[in-house]
């Protein structure tokens, strides 16, 4: 039997949309941290809770807190603290909460010695230009984007959640000193689901990005672990 390859710093953030933590967790069962990194998001914490983060953490894994906190200043702040003391690896805000709410959010982590990296979600892949005008915004979304992660990068943060079809664009604008986590990410003839601003994850490491999250097309896969071999193979 061939060993698998080892990832040194695994590229692919797979999104644990799971309705529940034993579901999860016998996913998560199948994964090697060496190949993969995790994404919790909003409906795992919501029946997991902090415990669930911090199994996964103790199994090895890195892992990105994906709760996209967009609150006044003070208390996103105090999230970030607790997220940190979960010991994750990386957690986001929203940036459209400001500079304010960002700087304070960055401040909160420097009391801790081995800080998680602090990204801002500019705008979310599922939206596309129609999408803005709903809100006001007559612009395009890469127009947004790039307002949103230069005040990002302006308030100190770590990078970025932006779709792939922005990086070429951010790395010109703001340079290569900027994470850029990019979901949206469909190997070629796969369900794009109900994301607009998509690209196949090789195309999406090409263009600059630093991190591909990925959920449906490796969880809803029939054998998951052939799905992330395939990917992280087409990103050799
Ligand atoms: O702009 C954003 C920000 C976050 N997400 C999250 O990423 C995953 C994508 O899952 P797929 O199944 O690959 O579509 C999901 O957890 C979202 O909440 C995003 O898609 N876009």
């Amino acid at each position: 039997m061939t060993q698998p390859i080892l990832e040194q710093d695994a590229k692919v953030l797979i999104a644990l949309d799971f309705a529940t933590a034993n579901g999860a967790l016998s996913f998560v069962d199948q994964l090697n941290p060496n190949e993969c990194r995790l994404k919790v998001g909003k409906e795992l914490f919501a029946v997991a809770g902090p415990d669930f983060v911090k199994a996964l953490i103790a199994k090895g894994f890195d892992v990105f807190l994906d709760l996209k906190y967009h609150d006044i200043p003070n208390t996103v702040a105090k999230a970030v603290q607790a997220a940190a003391r979960m010991g994750v690896w990386m957690v986001n805000v929203h940036a459209s909460g400001g500079s304010k709410m960002m700087k304070a959010a960055k401040e909160a982590l420097a009391e801790f010695e081995k800080p998680p990296l602090l990204i801002a979600v500019t705008v979310l892949t599922s939206m596309q230009q129609e999408d803005l005008a709903e809100l006001g915004l007559d612009i395009e979304p890469k127009e947004q984007v790039l307002r949103l992660a230069k005040l990002t990068k302006a308030s100190g943060l770590d990078g970025v959640v932006c779709s792939a079809q922005e990086v070429t664009m951010l790395r010109e604008e703001i340079g290569d000193d900027f994470c850029l986590v990019t979901p949206g990410i469909r190997p070629a003839g796969s369900d794009v689901n109900d994301q607009k601003r998509i690209m196949t994850p090789p195309d999406a490491m090409q263009a600059g990005s630093s991190y591909l999250v990925i959920g449906r097309p490796i969880t809803k896969a029939e054998n998951p672990v052939a799905a992330l071999a395939a990917i992280n193979d087409s990103l050799r």
